[in-house]
Formats: C-alpha cells, structure tokens, sequence
C-alpha cells in the first residue's frame, strides 16, 4: 500500500471508540486497548508523513452505537465481575443516546474524502454529532 513501497497509497481508519479518550469504569480493558488505538494511530500517522507512504492513518471514536455489541452487556460470561454494573452502563445510554451505525459510515467517508486529515481522531456523540479530538500536540498532515 505504501508508495515508497511500490503501492498506490490510502486510507486507513482504525476503529477506537470514546473510551480511548475518557475512563469507562466499567470497562477498564477495553478503555485501555481502545487508547492503545489512538496512539499506535497518530505515531504511524505521524511516521507515514516522514516517511512519504501516501497512506493517510485515522482512528475514529463513536460514543454508544447502536449494534449488537451492546448485548454484551447483558452476558455474565463478557463482564464478568462487572456484570453487577450493566444497569449503570445501560443507564449512561440513556443519557448519552445511542448513535445510528450510517452516522458513523458518514465519518468514516468524510475522513476517506479529506486529504489534510492525516493522523486525525474523529469522535462522533449523539450531543455534538462529527467532530475531532483537539491535541496539545497537533500532527494533522496532508498526504
Ligand atoms: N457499538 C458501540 O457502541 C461501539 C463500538 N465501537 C467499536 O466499533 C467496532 C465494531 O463494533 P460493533 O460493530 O459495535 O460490534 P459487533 O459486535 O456488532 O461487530 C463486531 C464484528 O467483528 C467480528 N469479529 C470479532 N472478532 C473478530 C476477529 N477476530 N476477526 C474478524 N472479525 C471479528 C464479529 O464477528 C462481528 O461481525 C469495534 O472495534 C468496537 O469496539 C466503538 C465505539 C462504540
Ligand atoms: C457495553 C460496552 C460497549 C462499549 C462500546 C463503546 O465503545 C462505547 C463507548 C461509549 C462511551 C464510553 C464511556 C464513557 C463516555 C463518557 C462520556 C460520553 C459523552 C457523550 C456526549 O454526548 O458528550
């Protein structure tokens, strides 16, 4: 894919989630793994820049969506020793809302379409729909 390595460039967008860049009480390895998202994402965003790859690195964090991973929730055997929190997960849906999957389709294609976007995190929230995560230090490229 990389066109210092004989390919045509692209676009790559990693999927994170809201709980890369806040606290999920209740689900503390899966807010770890979901930062661990984020990071790998801006470094090799950052190293496809130096390095002239043509491939631009995205990472995208929906808050709650509405798939069937949300039934998770409602399993023992995924939560484990948090299962006793599922209504307090269930009640910050209510508060939050649960986005519709094409809003994140739309995300996804606006950050495919815009080449200055490079090693940006896209966070999509019922409260304020498609916007990005602002870093201290900013290292959106264009590719
Ligand atoms: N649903 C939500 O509220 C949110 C989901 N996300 C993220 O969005 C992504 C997609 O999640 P959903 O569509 O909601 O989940 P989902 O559970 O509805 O779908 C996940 C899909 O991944 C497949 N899959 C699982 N393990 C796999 C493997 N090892 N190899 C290949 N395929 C595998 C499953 O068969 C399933 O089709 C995940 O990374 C999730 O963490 C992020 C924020 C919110
Ligand atoms: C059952 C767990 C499925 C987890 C799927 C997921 O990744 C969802 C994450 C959603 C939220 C993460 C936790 C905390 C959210 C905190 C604030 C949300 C603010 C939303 C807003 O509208 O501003």
């Amino acid at each position: 894919m990389r066109k210092n390595n004989g390919g045509h460039g692209g676009v790559i967008i990693n999927i994170s989630s809201l709980a890369g860049l806040t606290p999920a009480a209740y689900q503390p390895v899966y807010s770890a793994s979901k930062h661990g998202v984020i990071g790998f994402t801006r470094s090799i965003a950052a190293l496809a820049s130096i390095g002239n790859y043509g491939v631009r690195i995205n990472s995208v964090c929906p808050a709650f969506v509405d798939t069937p991973l949300l039934e998770s929730i409602e399993k023992e055997e995924n939560m484990g020793e948090l299962f006793k929190y599922k209504d307090r997960i269930k009640d910050m849906m209510k508060c939050y809302g649960v986005l519709d999957p094409s809003l994140i389709a739309k995300g996804m294609i606006d950050l495919i379409e815009d080449d200055a976007s490079n090693g940006a995190v896209m966070k999509i929230t019922t409260s304020r729909g498609i916007h990005f995560e602002e870093f201290g230090v900013q290292q959106k490229t264009k590719i």
